[in-house]
């Protein structure tokens, strides 16, 4: 703590991380996952659940510290090592060893905390999702290793494979009593396996090696449907953490070029290492706004995908983060549409090569799917048609998207509780290429910034660099190896339990939450939880 506290005894270093973490993805909307990660921390579960229930308890901890005015009493106490303090003492392990000075302050407080619990509404918090327990889907790396391949070693390890389904519907029932010893293999995607909820991998040496991906089925969709020949040249926009793009360049069986884009300069770090570790060497990284991406950076673009930031309002294992930033819901999903429509018009208008374009969300909100989709169709013309993904899969499939929209049935959801994966949504446009284009002009990136998506865009425009070249190619295989190995030993066993959720919360900060964590004003906060 670097605000006077004399310590005695030293503040344990994981609440000490946790307060770090929970602030870094509060302020600046970083991926939890990553940070946690990326503390190479001993305890990366124990951190993960703390740094989680932290940021869930988001309400929750404001009328409390109102509640207390424990920040405003206590000006010293670091506002966000506060928040994790309380978090473990109110809501985790329930006590705190005492000794360092920012945790004897928080125990000084612990009856008034929890007097506070009861007084604080938590009417609209926590509101308990439907509980679906989903299979633990496998993706089989097809770079590293064939399906028939990957189901032998399974066998081999003592898994049984079932197969005894005629139709999707037999095949949910399959799925909803799999259970130790048998796994089965997805009825649409071929190269996804499935496995009873909760099946560890962290031992097998196939996911240690790249070969076996954890992926939820909503993620492999968007790739499959793009479904580009091998030899095409394709842009994925929204490219990190890279679990779609490592798909395509598998079904490419790395023959052709994907230009896989990403605008956080963390969240491309972690797609290049994830490029890396799959060997997805037909995909170059680029840090850069797929908004205001330069056509000379990847020319002859044929096959898009477009899967943006969105609400994750599909994500089972999603936590609840409350009003992190004063942004409510309909204005955050106002503002999502609006960028979901930006970036979808510019990959529908602004790439002559095009031939086919997939939009995809973890969503299930009507505003973020069948709304961006109705609203770009208004302004293709008949240069593209909405294809009928039910034609595509060539395979029964549940959900559609709404009747009464221009979408018609023609896109797809997936609905947790019915397809026991996470929700999620998929349009399949085709280029008709008897029609030219309209003429469209590409945004800038400021008049993105008006979104309000992104208030960090500024830190970002410093450090963006465009790493077109990634040559995964020229990494030497010894080299290749030294580093999977490595990071292989700092994530740890805990990792793949979290590795297939590969969307991240949607964390849009502004300057209000950038100002938040330091609540020394009640007022502020009262006002602002008002509002
Ligand atoms: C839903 S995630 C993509 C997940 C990814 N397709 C996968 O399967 O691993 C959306 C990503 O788009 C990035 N993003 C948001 N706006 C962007 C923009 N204008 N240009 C490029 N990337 C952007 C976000 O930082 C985030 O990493």
């Amino acid at each position: 703590m670097s605000n006077g506290f004399v310590h005695s005894v030293k503040v344990p270093r994981l609440y000490k991380i946790a307060s770090k973490i929970v602030q870094d993805v509060q302020e600046n909307g970083a991926s939890l996952k990553s940070l946690v990660f990326s503390k190479k921390h001993p305890n990366v579960s124990g951190l993960y659940a703390l740094t989680l229930n932290t940021l869930q308890k988001t309400d929750q901890l404001n009328q409390l510290i109102i509640e207390t005015k424990i920040l405003t009493n206590e000006p010293r106490l670091d506002p966000w090592l506060a928040r994790v303090l309380i978090t473990e003492l109110i809501w985790g392990k329930q006590k705190l060893t005492a000794g360092a000075k920012p945790v004897d302050t928080v125990l000084a407080y612990e009856s008034s905390l929890r007097n506070g619990l009861k007084n604080i509404n938590i009417s609209d918090m926590d509101i308990p999702r439907k509980k679906v327990i989903k299979p633990r889907y496998v993706r089989v790396n097809t770079l590293l290793l064939s399906i028939d391949d990957a189901i032998r070693n399974f066998q081999n390890e003592g898994w049984s494979l079932l197969s005894e389904y005629t139709d999707y519907s037999s095949y949910l029932k399959l799925l909803s009593n799999l259970s130790d010893p048998y796994f089965t293999q997805d009825y649409h995607i071929p190269e996804l396996l499935v496995f009873p909820p909760g099946t560890s991998f962290f031992n097998y040496a196939s996911y240690k090696l790249g070969e076996i991906i954890l992926q939820d089925k909503a993620s492999c969709l968007p790739s499959y449907l793009l479904n580009p020949p091998i030899g095409s040249v394709v842009l994925d926009m929204c490219a990190a953490p890279g679990m779609k793009t490592s798909h395509l360049a598998a079904i490419l069986k790395n023959q052709g070029k994907i230009y896989a884009v990403e605008i956080e300069k963390r969240r491309y770090q972690t797609l290049c290492e994830k490029l890396a570790e799959t060997n997805s060497y037909c995909a170059a990284a680029i840090n850069n706004d797929a908004l205001s991406l330069d056509q000379k950076l990847c020319p002859d673009v044929e096959y898009i995908l477009v899967d943006p930031s969105c609400s994750g309002s599909g994500m089972i294992d999603r936590p609840k983060i409350g009003n992190r930033d004063g942004i409510y819901e309909s204005e955050r999903l106002k503002n999502l549409q609006a960028f979901q429509v930006f970036l979808l018009r510019h990959a529908l208008l602004n790439f002559p090569s095009v031939k086919r374009v997939v939009y995809s969300t973890c969503s299930i909100n009507r505003e973020e799917n069948e709304d961006v989709i109705d609203e770009v169709l208004s302004n293709i013309g008949n240069a593209y048609k909405l294809v009928s993904i039910k034609k595509l899969l060539k395979k029964d499939w549940i959900n559609y998207s709404s009747e009464d929209s221009n979408c018609k049935k023609k896109c797809i959801y997936a609905r947790p509780e019915v397809d026991l994966c996470n929700g999620f949504f998929v349009a399949v446009f085709k280029r008709n290429v008897d029609v030219p284009l309209p003429t469209y002009t590409p945004r800038t990136h400021n008049t993105y910034k008006e979104t309000g998506l992104r208030s960090i865009d500024e830190k970002q425009e410093d450090s963006q660099e465009i790493n077109e070249d990634l040559d995964l190619n020229k990494t030497s295989s010894k080299k290749k190896k030294k580093r999977k190995k490595k990071k292989r030993a700092d994530n740890d066993v805990e990792k793949q339990e979290i590795d297939d959720n590969d969307k991240d919360i949607a964390i849009v900060p502004t300057e209000s939450t950038k100002r938040k964590g330091n609540i020394n004003s009640d007022d502020t906060l009262k006002k602002k939880l008002k509002t």
